[in-house]
């Protein structure tokens, strides 16, 4: 979008005043948030550091400073000025760490240019925050030259009494060169990734993966031996190795029934991992006879966070012990993936019958029965659908194949609603075990993996999402969890069938942010106030007095968990 005329650009300045109002209320001094984990390392910085210094040589004490943020406003650099003007920027913080969000501090030229999509002048009073008044801000947006990621803003800023109206065109200027050095970099690092691919495939005559940032080749050899779901799982595995500088040999179990040997090789280029080249060196054929390890490799299911990979070896251990179990925990968890895949680790192979409580309402009974006679596993999903009259028939149908002779032979898990205990069940104590599983917001570095995983088993894969959009995903709250995440992924899949998803070509449900990740005791606290809110359908005094804190602090934490409702 480019904004020309002055009528519309007055607009535009009317509708992020209104924008700001509804942000910040009555707060004329609103202070930017600043952000402790900063991006130090970033396709953004390293082209733009170079042509910051140039210019801000070319700049040399003038009243000007040139400021670099990311997509999201947080300040990366601050270049050039005298020290009169930084004095000045450090008092209203426009510093590396801070936020710069129009939704933090109002009207500026970085937030404002992010939230309409174009270069932008902000000049004094049009500033919305008083403090702010005294400066005169351009900001350009900077894009991928390639991809068309919206990767942050170059900001030019002076003292309002500077302003002169070259400014705007100077920070086009510097937007203008920090994507053409973007592209010279990309294309310089895939010319020695392409150089490194052809000689491998030279050299070694065998199938040969090329990974870099936005490049993936596969040579013919490769294609012919792996179909896509070994592809993927390859270029999974090689993902360890990203951005690895030391040559590395690893192993990879591939669906079609074969490990393969690969051979990892980084392409380097002015000291910096360009990619790498993965020759697959040999494939040994998996023998399909029973394990004899005792303690197998834990499914990839469990490959995750430790929460997560304690819960599944308590299901598992349950399974193992012939112990029946409920598994409880919030809607699209994985409660029944988990029982699912704990289950099939432990008796390889054993079939489980599935039988849907929700679905199949009171005939879950008879259905039991059948499998039970037959001396199935059983996992009853969402056996808190059931009526009461229902569960009190369900639990006096376990009672006797829990104290008769097919004990032994059936393992039961229910899957339950948080704290859902039936208490028929517990008078029997047919359960003695209630394992809870975590809900997605308290696992957020899983995120990464299980969206992964989710895009394979969706037949997504060739959708890759990229380090920021990642990072966005693993700050949102997930009320449905898995599930959610799943369907959120699903969306995403049938408006972008392939290549690198940045965090904008998220579905607009992914949109609510915090920057960094939260302690648990934040967690806690964003999820009442989100739960207050919604339950005072967005009335932020309502959701104040039910929780008992101001007004202001309702603010000042919607503003700082990022929550939008
Ligand atoms: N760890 C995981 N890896 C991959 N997919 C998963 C994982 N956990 C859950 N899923 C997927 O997420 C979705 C929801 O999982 P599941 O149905 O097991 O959740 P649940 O807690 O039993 O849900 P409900 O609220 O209906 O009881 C399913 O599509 C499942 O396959």
């Amino acid at each position: 979008m480019r904004i020309e005329s002055t009528n519309e650009i007055r607009n535009w300045l009317r509708i992020s005043w209104r924008r700001s109002r509804e942000a910040l209320g009555d707060n004329d001094s609103p202070t930017a948030a600043f952000v402790e984990e900063r991006v130090t390392d970033s396709v953004l910085l390293r082209a733009a550091r170079p042509v910051l210094a140039a210019m801000s040589a070319e700049i040399e004490n003038e009243p000007v400073s040139l400021i670099l943020t990311d997509n999201e406003g947080a300040v990366l650099s601050r270049d050039g000025g005298d020290s009169g003007l930084l004095k000045a920027l450090d008092r209203v913080h426009l510093a590396p760490g801070f936020v710069y969000a129009e939704s933090a501090v109002g009207t500026n030229g970085i937030g404002t240019a992010l939230e309409v999509g174009a270069p932008i002048l902000i000049d004094g009073s049009e500033h919305y925050a008083g403090p702010l008044q005294s400066f005169s801000c351009a900001g350009a947006l900077i894009t991928h030259p390639t991809s068309g990621a919206l990767l942050g803003v170059i900001d030019l800023t002076t003292e309002a009494r500077h302003a002169n109206s070259l400014l705007l065109p100077f920070a086009k200027l510097a937007a203008h060169r920090i994507r053409e050095r973007i592209l010279d970099d990309a294309s310089e690092r895939e010319r020695a990734l392409l150089h490194s691919y052809h000689a491998a495939c030279r050299r070694s005559g065998r199938p040969v993966i090329a990974i870099g940032e936005d490049v993936l080749m596969v040579n013919a050899l490769a294609q012919e031996q792996f179909d896509s779901r070994d592809q993927a799982v390859i270029i999974e595995r090689t993902r360890d190795t990203s951005g690895r500088a030391q040559p590395a040999t690893l192993l990879a179990d591939l669906p079609s029934g074969v490990t393969a040997r690969l051979s990892y090789e980084p392409a380097i280029v002015n000291d910096r991992v360009a990619g790498g080249v993965i020759r697959i060196k040999e494939t040994v054929r998996r023998s399909r006879g029973p394990r004899i390890a005792k303690d197998p490799d834990p499914p990839s299911i469990a490959r995750m966070s430790a929460l997560w990979r304690h819960t599944f070896r308590d299901v598992a251990e349950s399974c193992r012990r012939r112990e029946w179990l409920v598994l409880d925990g919030e809607p699209g968890t994985g409660k029944a993936a988990l029982a699912r895949a704990a289950h099939e680790h432990v008796t390889r192979g054993r079939a489980l019958v599935v039988l849907d409580a929700a679905r199949l309402g009171g005939k879950v009974l008879a259905q039991a029965d059948a499998e039970l006679e037959g001396g199935s596993d059983l996992l009853i999903r969402h056996a808190d659908s059931l009526s009461d009259a229902d569960l009190d028939a369900l639990a006096h149908l376990l009672q006797p194949v829990r104290e008769g002779s097919h004990a032994a032979e059936s393992w039961i898990a229910l899957t339950v609603r948080p704290g859902d205990v039936c208490s028929a069940f517990a008078s029997f104590r047919l359960f003695p075990k209630t394992v809870t599983v975590p809900p997605l917001r308290h696992r957020a570095e899983d995120i990464p993996q299980l969206s992964r995983d989710l895009l394979r088993s969706i037949g997504a894969d060739d959708v890759v999402l990229s380090a920021a959009s990642l990072n966005q995903l693993a700050r949102l709250r997930w009320p449905g969890n898995t599930a959610q995440l799943r369907s959120v992924l699903e969306e995403l899949h049938r408006h972008h069938r392939r290549g690198l998803i940045e965090p904008h070509q998220l579905p607009p449900e992914c949109k609510a942010t915090t920057r960094r990740t939260l302690s648990k005791i934040e967690t806690l606290e964003r999820d009442a106030i989100v739960d207050a809110l919604t339950l005072h359908e967005g009335d932020k005094a309502g959701a104040a007095t039910a929780l008992g804190i101001s007004r202001a602090t309702v603010y000042r934490k919607i503003r700082e968990f990022g929550i939008r409702i």
